[in-house]
């Protein structure tokens, strides 16, 4: 998996940050980066890894657009909803304190989510992520920026109405803890008051994609493609049919 490689250029990268972070050496200055050192670089992760946070409200349909969005442009989806459960189901130390806290529908203490997230991170081969559910808060998002250091490339946020989430919601049928009537109403007060600042933080940076969540999957799935069809990083993994040139699924 490790292999040594020669650094051939003595420029500091501008995804320094992100690989100190993915288990890089840490670069302190240009001095100290010396034309043919040795470092030990995962093949994987020569490169900033190219992140995307997937933001909406609950039911908005984020989940049900990343299994599209990974069947078509291969990257590996991380949901934060699915790492605190499995907190849960594991009875971890935090599995008692995550249960009550998502039975409320309460943001779960950033520093527990982003080891979560980083641990994903750090130990998966994939250079390419889809992070859904996260960040919650700007604590949140302070919080990744603090202990992964790395930025997202791209923010989807999936624009849906309260009654149409609350629908979904109530009718999905998985025995979440969280799908009943009260918690919904509790979680789209914390959507509103917390993710919001979130969504407007991103969009000053220029990063911001929002898609109307209304509709047919398929009609939502075609205002997600031209935004990952545009970057170079996802190219070589798309699912295009060599025949008749279309995106499949
Ligand atoms: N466009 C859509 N139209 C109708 N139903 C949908 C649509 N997209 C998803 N759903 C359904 O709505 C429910 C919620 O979708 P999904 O789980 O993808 O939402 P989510 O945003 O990930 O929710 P949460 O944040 O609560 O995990 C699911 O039962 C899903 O099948
Ligand atoms: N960044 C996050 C993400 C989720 N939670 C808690 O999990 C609940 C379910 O999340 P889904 O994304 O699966 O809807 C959510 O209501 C929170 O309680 C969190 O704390 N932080």
């Amino acid at each position: 998996m490790w292999r040594r490689v020669t650094l051939l250029s003595p420029m500091i990268s501008s995804s320094s940050r992100s690989q100190a972070a993915f288990g890089l050496t840490a670069r302190k200055s240009f001095a100290t980066e010396i034309i043919n050192s040795e470092e030990r670089v995962s093949p994987s992760k020569e490169k900033a890894p190219f992140i995307t946070f997937v933001l909406g409200g609950p039911g908005s349909g984020k989940g049900t657009q990343c299994e599209r969005i990974v069947e078509t442009f291969g990257l590996t989806h991380l949901s934060a909803g699915d790492l605190l459960r499995r907190e849960i189901a594991l009875n971890t130390k935090n599995g008692a304190t995550i249960l009550n806290l998502i039975k409320d529908g309460k943001i779960v203490p950033s520093e527990v989510t982003v080891k979560l997230l980083q641990k994903e991170l750090e130990s998966s081969d994939s250079s390419k992520f889809l992070i859904d559910g996260f960040p919650r808060t700007e604590e949140n998002r302070v919080a990744f920026e603090r202990i992964v250091r790395a930025d997202p490339d791209v923010v989807l946020f999936f624009d849906c109405p309260e009654e149409e989430m609350v629908k979904r919601v109530l009718n999905r049928n998985q025995g979440r803890v969280d799908d009943n009537i009260t918690t919904m109403r509790k979680r789209l007060k914390i959507f509103e008051a917390l993710n919001r600042p979130v969504i407007e933080y991103y969009k000053n940076k220029g990063k911001l994609y929002t898609i109307n969540a209304v509709g047919d999957v398929d009609d939502i799935f075609q205002q997600v493609l031209p935004i990952f069809s545009s970057f170079e990083q996802l190219k070589e993994s798309r699912n295009v049919n060599p025949k008749t040139s279309l995106v499949e699924n």
